[in-house]
């Protein structure tokens, strides 16, 4: 069978049929992109080692569909066909699964290494008849019976077919617009109040996580970062999502964004590179092609590039001999139990499931409920609390604070790119920013910067084993030694009030994803926290060796929030997430007080 593809992108009135040559390429750079004729590449999990990240290699190629051909046909040329299914089960079982997702809070989130970690499990049946055929029946299905999806498909490269209902858009580039929608929070239809999962914590935290990741990329991708719209609802057929999304302004080749972009954490966790880490360990298979992404490379009509790109979830792949796998998974956080996400994973796979014909179909979803003032009032209530930074447009300049202006900064990066969005921040307030990973240390811009920035990352600060560890060690005592200005976040943080004395302690119910109110040296500030350790004090005030260092401290259970002493400061909190209401006050309050006697060399001569 030739190579095509079926596409029903989301509100179109038709599919869009494409047929065209396959070349099988090595990397995303290597996908071709020629003016007039599109590609539509098929990248499997395992392109993640194109960043350096860990993975279970299987070996699933990247396939590119060249487009010859590009055609519209009406929707209701593709009925729903026949199709027959034998031997279904999931690879893992419940308790399988569920004792992995044990795993997972104990040993992951609960020893810092990271906030949400998505695990998959793998529906698997034979199809009957030709696989062809019976993906052409089930992308039917799927178009009669499927609601919110951001595209209805079936790919067919010549050997693998894939068919699905992704309601994801990963991420798209169109006039000059880079735009990434994070989806997260899921709520089975019938199965309660809507309103009452709109009010679930565990749910409620879990969008505000995936946000704040795709923030991180979109500092990456995009020239100021995403600005963020949002919640909406994203109703399916058997399941009702919550989504934000983020759009920003870029001009990167569209194969580098892809690139910087994968994978959502929505499908795999945060911080990314460590996420890919726990799953490689935790699922110790490839994952193919799920949570990769199908990706149409273009260009518009003033041949500038375009992209649009949908994750690889609810989707089936069917083998030429007939073998049907449907992976899905669910996002792990603090608040998860085995039981939930057991529950979830079944919910999920429930809409391509039913149009296989493997599980009953459910009836469409009521309407009326999602459309209450409640219902809204429940979702606007969302942002209340969220930086305005991340939400709002503003003139450039605005928010140029004096002292800070013209002054550089360096970032040292501990693996987590929260630190993309930190120098977003820092350059508002007016520093010149460059953002170094801890493996460039030592570094030259370091030692030159007015200021430096010891940021956070996953892992334990106390291990003594760890280069990481050892080398932010060696960078903090430094710049401690030498009395210029630091700030610290969060690990940074953590090695800092470690070299003041203060002892490091393990929290029995991590921080992770967690905002609060606490009290900032005589302010209440609202604040977002990504941590399972902290420092803990016994008074408000400590005598070291660099000076006396002010410590604000909770009141219940003596952990370190933030400590500033003659030339630096430390803040367990992450004023960059979009947790923090009121990061961006934080940050100009402490910098100003930080930077006010620095001289530059810049501006020194
Ligand atoms: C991981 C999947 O879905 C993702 C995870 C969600 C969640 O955990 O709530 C919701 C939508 C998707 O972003 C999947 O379908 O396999
Ligand atoms: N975000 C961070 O820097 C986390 C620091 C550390 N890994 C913790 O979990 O406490």
């Amino acid at each position: 069978m030739q190579p095509f593809a079926l596409l029903h992108r989301d509100g179109a009135d038709h599919v869009e049929v494409l047929t065209g040559d396959v070349v099988t390429v090595a990397a995303l750079d290597d996908i071709p992109l020629h003016r007039g004729r599109p590609t539509l590449a098929v990248i499997p999990y395992r392109q993640i080692t194109e960043r350096g990240f860990d993975c279970v290699d299987d070996g699933a190629p990247l396939e590119c569909l060249i487009v010859r051909e590009s055609r519209r046909e009406p929707l209701d040329a593709f009925p729903p066909g026949p199709l027959s299914l034998s031997g279904g089960g999931f690879d893992l079982s419940d308790d399988e699964y569920g004792a992995i997702v044990e795993d997972v809070l104990r040993d992951e989130i609960g020893h810092g290494e990271g906030a949400n970690f998505v695990i998959h499990r793998v529906y698997q049946a034979r199809v009957e008849g030709d696989p062809i055929a019976a993906a052409r029946s089930a992308f039917g299905r799927l178009l009669a019976a499927e609601q919110g999806t951001y595209w209805t498909f079936l790919v067919h490269t010549g050997t693998r077919t894939l068919v699905g209902a992704t309601p994801e858009r990963h991420v798209s580039v169109a006039d000059g617009i880079t735009m990434m929608n994070p989806i997260s929070g899921t709520f089975r239809n019938g199965s309660g109040r809507l309103l009452d999962f709109l009010r679930d914590p565990k749910e409620v935290e879990e969008l505000y996580m995936v946000l704040d990741e795709e923030l991180k990329m979109m500092a990456t991708v995009a020239e100021h970062g995403g600005q963020v719209a949002g919640p909406y609802l994203k109703q399916m057929t058997h399941l009702t999502h919550t989504e934000y999304l983020l759009a920003g302004r870029g001009s990167l080749d569209v194969r580098d964004v892809l690139r910087e972009t994968m994978f959502a954490p929505t499908v795999t966790g945060s911080p990314i590179e460590n996420a890919c880490r726990v799953i490689a360990r935790h699922e110790q298979r490839g994952r193919r092609y799920y949570a990769g992404v199908l990706a149409l490379l273009d260009h518009d009509d003033q041949g500038r590039q375009s992209l649009d790109a949908p994750i690889l979830i609810r989707t089936a792949e069917i083998s030429p001999d007939g073998e049907l796998r449907v992976p899905v998974g669910a996002t792990l956080v603090r608040h998860s139990t085995a039981a939930g996400e057991v529950g979830e994973t079944h919910t999920k796979a429930a809409g391509i499931l039913a149009a296989l014909g493997a599980v009953p179909a459910r009836p469409a979803p009521a309407r009326t409920e999602a459309e209450s003032p409640e219902v809204q009032a429940a979702l606007a209530a969302r942002n209340t609390d969220l930086a305005r930074f991340w939400l709002d447009s503003r003139e450039p300049g605005a928010l140029t604070v004096p002292a800070l202006a013209g002054r550089t900064a360096v970032i040292v990066d501990g693996e987590d790119t929260f630190t993309a969005m930190l120098a977003h921040q820092l350059r508002a307030l007016g520093l010149t920013v460059t953002v170094r990973p801890w493996t460039a240390l030592p570094h030259p811009d370091v030692a030159a910067a007015d200021l430096l920035v010891a940021g956070p990352g996953p892992g334990d600060p106390g291990d003594t084993h760890d280069p990481k560890m050892v080398a932010l060690r060696d960078l903090i005592g430094t710049r401690l030694a030498e009395r210029r200005p630091l700030l610290a976040v969060c690990l940074g943080h953590q090695i800092l009030a470690g070299l003041l004395g203060l002892a490091l302690h393990r929290r029995d119910s991590p921080y992770q994803g967690l905002a609060r109110e606490v009290d900032l040296f005589g302010t209440p500030r609202r604040v977002g926290f990504y941590s399972s350790f902290t420092a803990l004090a016994a008074q408000d005030e400590l005598r070291t060796a660099h000076g006396r260092v002010e410590i604000a401290r909770d009141p219940v259970d003596s952990a370190v929030h933030a400590l500033r002493g003659p030339a630096f400061a430390g803040l367990q909190f992450h004023p960059e997430s979009v947790l923090s209401r009121d990061g961006v006050a934080v940050l100009t309050d402490l910098l100003n007080q930080l930077m006010a006697d620095v001289i530059s060399p810049a501006t020194n001569g």
